[in-house]
């Protein structure tokens, strides 16, 4: 059957992974029935899911299926010496009671408080070989397109289709446009996968993507870590796409082999050779394309309220032509034709989903060390998960922040959405690793900067905004 279609028509890795999962087909009224492989939960956008099931006496069909994980709510400061942990509100405490409370009741495994493997949901997916090839994976949280770098099908859904899934395994879904964005040639040492992700938004637009699977190609994006292919899949969302898509390949065998819920042995065998079907045709033809020249990429930051409002970091803020971009820059207070350089940083946030990995935490590390956090700038750095913390404590990069100056936290979200307590005061610049600079979201009035991990650093280093190739540079003299 697959065979035969092949050679009908030439088909793109959204089609394979799409065409895989369908149970019951699309009509003109009615949209897909697809079957889920994974379903990722976590404390935020589950508990009125678990409700309905509760009002309906419904069971969970397959927790086997199914991993919980807690990260939003959840203090990056440690436990007080009573044990308690300090939440910043009541409700978060109970958001997460009550996911502690369904996983025991439905028998969903959950990596709770204390468990070595608990981290921020897009991270711990990968780390523990649940994300997969091939697999179609959905969670309640829009930053699920991450996933997609395996060549995953993978993308958020609303917390009625959490209910959903968790009762039938399966979630409707109308079948998106294809849409493919290619990065031709090789990027410049010193620029990385946000860059990219923040180049294409400033490219294609914050809906550029609205309504298509984007799958990425290109020199650039064959040539990236699975960190860096995290950090692009991640960031389709904020170009409108709900899917970010990555043939896998050797780089993605090679970073999955021997995690915990990998295949292994005869089953490692038989799984390699089926992922490596899993491509676009070369014939394939997509909706929508859009072409990047990877060598051009430089450092790049957002000035706007909107992820799409981005530059390079050693230019000057472009010229606002409408009034949203007016009102944008006066919330920023950055104003057009201002060099980048002359805007001062109060805060510094390197983590989240999308920038919190280990190689994340090392490209920050590599700015940092050996030099000071500028005097009246807060930084604060946070692992993904348990995981990488551990392993950033292996290889020394906590001490490497703190002797800086900056602050070392446990795991979590943090203030990429500062549900947890940690966040700007009103009117600060924060410097943030994470993919939405929404007004607000990292606190009341906060001006929000997107930029990559070395930016990042070089940022809380100089005090304000900068290309962190000036501290690579002296680092190469000095090396
Ligand atoms: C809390 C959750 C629903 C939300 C999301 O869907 O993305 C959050 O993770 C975010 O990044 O804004
Ligand atoms: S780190 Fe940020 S973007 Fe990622 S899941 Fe948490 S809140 Fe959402």
């Amino acid at each position: 059957m697959d065979r035969v279609s092949e050679r009908a028509s030439p088909r793109t890795l959204f089609d394979r992974l799409w065409d895989r999962h369908v149970v019951v087909s699309e009509t003109e009224d009615h949209p897909a029935t697809i079957y889920i492989d994974l379903h990722l939960v976590h404390e935020v956008t589950s508990p009125q899911a678990f409700s309905v099931l509760a009002e309906r006496g419904l069971k969970v069909r397959r927790p086997d299926l199914t991993m919980a994980t807690i990260d939003h709510s959840v203090p990056t400061l440690p436990a007080r010496p009573d044990g308690t942990l300090p939440y910043a509100t009541e409700a978060a405490a109970r958001q997460v009671e009550q996911l502690q409370a369904n996983c025991a009741q439905h028998g969903i495994p959950l990596l709770d408080l204390g468990d070595t493997r608990r981290g921020i949901v897009h991270v711990i997916g990968p780390e523990l070989g649940l994300t997969l090839p091939g697999k179609t994976i959905v969670c309640g949280d829009s930053h699920t397109s991450t996933h997609g770098a395996f060549g995953a099908l993978a993308f958020g859904i609303g917390t009625t289709e959490v209910g959903h899934v968790l009762a039938t395994q399966c979630v409707l879904q109308r079948k998106p446009k294809t849409m493919r964005v290619t990065f031709d040639g090789a990027l410049q040492p010193g620029v990385g996968a946000k860059d990219m992700a923040l180049a294409m938004l400033a490219t294609i637009g914050a809906n550029g993507g609205q309504g298509h699977a984007i799958e990425f190609a290109g020199e650039a994006v064959r040539t990236l870590s699975m960190e860096g292919r995290m950090t692009l899949c991640n960031m389709a969302i904020e170009a409108g796409a709900r899917v970010g898509l990555i043939a896998p390949d050797e780089t993605t065998f090679a970073w999955i082999e021997g995690r915990e819920f990998a295949p292994a042995e005869a089953d490692w065998d038989a799984a390699i050779a089926d992922w490596r079907t899993l491509r676009s045709d070369e014939d394939a033809t997509f909706d929508k394309e859009a072409r990047l020249d990877a060598a051009a990429i430089e450092p790049m930051i957002t000035y706007g309220v909107s992820p799409d409002a981005a530059a390079a970091v050693g230019k000057a803020a472009p010229p606002s032509n409408d009034q949203g971009a007016r009102d944008a820059a006066d919330y920023m207070q950055i104003e057009p034709g201002q060099a980048f350089a002359e805007t001062a940083v109060d805060r510094v946030f390197i983590g989240s989903c999308t920038n919190s990995r280990l190689s994340d935490l090392r490209e920050a590390a590599r700015v940092m060390r050996g030099r000071k956090v500028a005097d009246g700038v807060v930084a604060l750095v946070v692992p993904g998960s348990e995981q990488v913390r551990r392993d950033a404590e292996a290889e020394g990069l906590d001490r490497i922040f703190l002797a800086a100056g900056a602050e070392w936290r446990e795991p979590g979200c943090s203030m990429c959405i500062a549900m947890n307590g940690d966040q700007g005061a009103p009117g600060e610049l924060v410097v943030s690793t994470s993919n939405r600079n929404f007004i607000g979201r990292q606190g009341k009035d906060v001006r929000t900067v997107l930029a990559g991990p070395a930016t990042a650093a070089a940022c809380a280093i100089a005090g304000h905004l900068t290309d962190p190739r000036r501290y690579m540079e002296e680092m190469r003299d000095v090396a």
